[in-house]
């Protein structure tokens, strides 16, 4: 008689079936950023995660943030991170900072793929003119070097993935004078979302979800369509740096993703929990046709 505990796991595999065969040889987007990558073990679970995606026949782009990572060394040199709305206030010695940082990080993420037989190329927005961009304004006032994505290049990463490289892409990029700028990597991976027509845009952040009141935890809504999304904004329900992230969401959306998710890159292996099981872990933003699946609070 075969054990029990080995039919379970034959059983999860299987599982998985179906999902392995609605996204194969599909284009997903993982936004990589926040608290979950300090932990250095969180951050071997999600590159193991991604890895395994692209081994059994999607094809995964990474875009990665690092935000605390610079502010550390913005911190070492004596000098004070600041925001405005979420976005890094960014002078010529932090654009320098920023991307000396996200550059250390992006081969640290190159080389964990690598570790794991998989070939990994790691860009900026720059290369291959794959980020262009201006500056952008905070509601009016001057942040210095941020930059606003103007236009994406995809070729260059439509040539790696054609070639079976993993694509890992940190958010820096020129203007038409080739200046460098800044660029907040959530609005990086949706423009890059959109750009390669991503079945799938997953931004793994460090909190469980969309929360419909931001003070509690217990209200975590697990799908929102598109019109709910917008309301939860104009209603001040979210704030801070989700704001953003929200607002991504519905882009990608409106621009033709089919799945955007926003999950908890702390609880470890939550890429793959979304992808090959019917847990609705985290928040779904949908189409308006998109059909719900859970209850909230569920
Ligand atoms: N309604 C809300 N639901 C969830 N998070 C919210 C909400 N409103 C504000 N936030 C804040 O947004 C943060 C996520 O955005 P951010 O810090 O920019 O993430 P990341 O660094 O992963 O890109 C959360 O940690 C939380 O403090
Ligand atoms: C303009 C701007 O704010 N750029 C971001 C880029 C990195 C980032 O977005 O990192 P996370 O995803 O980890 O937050 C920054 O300098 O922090």
């Amino acid at each position: 008689m075969v054990n029990q505990k080995y039919l379970d796991k034959a059983e999860t595999l299987i599982e998985a079936l179906p999902y392995i065969q609605r996204f194969n040889r599909k284009i997903v987007v993982v936004k990589y950023g926040g608290s979950a990558m300090l932990d250095e073990e969180l951050k071997a679970n999600v590159i193991k995660d991604v890895v395994l995606l692209k081994l059994i026949g999607f094809k995964p782009i990474i875009v990665h943030g690092g935000g605390k990572e610079i502010s550390r060394w913005v911190n070492k040199v004596g000098m004070e991170p600041r925001f405005v709305n979420g976005l890094r206030v960014t002078d010529k010695d932090t654009m320098e900072i920023a991307e000396m940082v996200l550059a250390k990080v992006n081969k640290e993420l190159v080389t964990l793929v690598e570790s794991l037989g998989v070939q990994a190329v790691g860009i900026s927005g720059k290369d291959g003119g794959l980020l262009q961009c201006h500056k952008k304004l905070s509601k009016g006032e001057d942040i210095g070097y941020v930059g606003d994505i103007e236009k994406v290049n995809p070729k260059v990463l439509q040539d790696l993935l054609e070639k079976d490289f993993l694509p890992i892409v940190f958010p820096i990029g020129f203007d038409t004078n080739f200046d460098s700028y800044n660029i907040n990597a959530d609005d990086a991976a949706c423009a890059i979302a959109e750009a390669v027509h991503a079945e799938k845009l997953v931004f793994l952040s460090d909190i469980e979800g969309v929360y419909k009141d931001k003070d509690d935890p217990s209200s975590l809504i697990s799908e929102l369509h598109v019109h709910e999304a917008e309301k939860l904004i104009s209603d001040g329900y979210v704030g801070g740096g989700m704001i953003p992230k929200l607002q991504n969401c519905i882009d990608a959306i409106e621009e033709g993703v089919n799945r955007v998710h926003i999950l908890d890159g702390r609880i470890p292996h939550s890429l793959l929990l979304e992808i090959f099981t019917n847990k609705g872990i985290g928040t779904a933003i949908l189409r308006e046709d998109g059909e719900k699946y859970y209850n909230e609070h569920e």
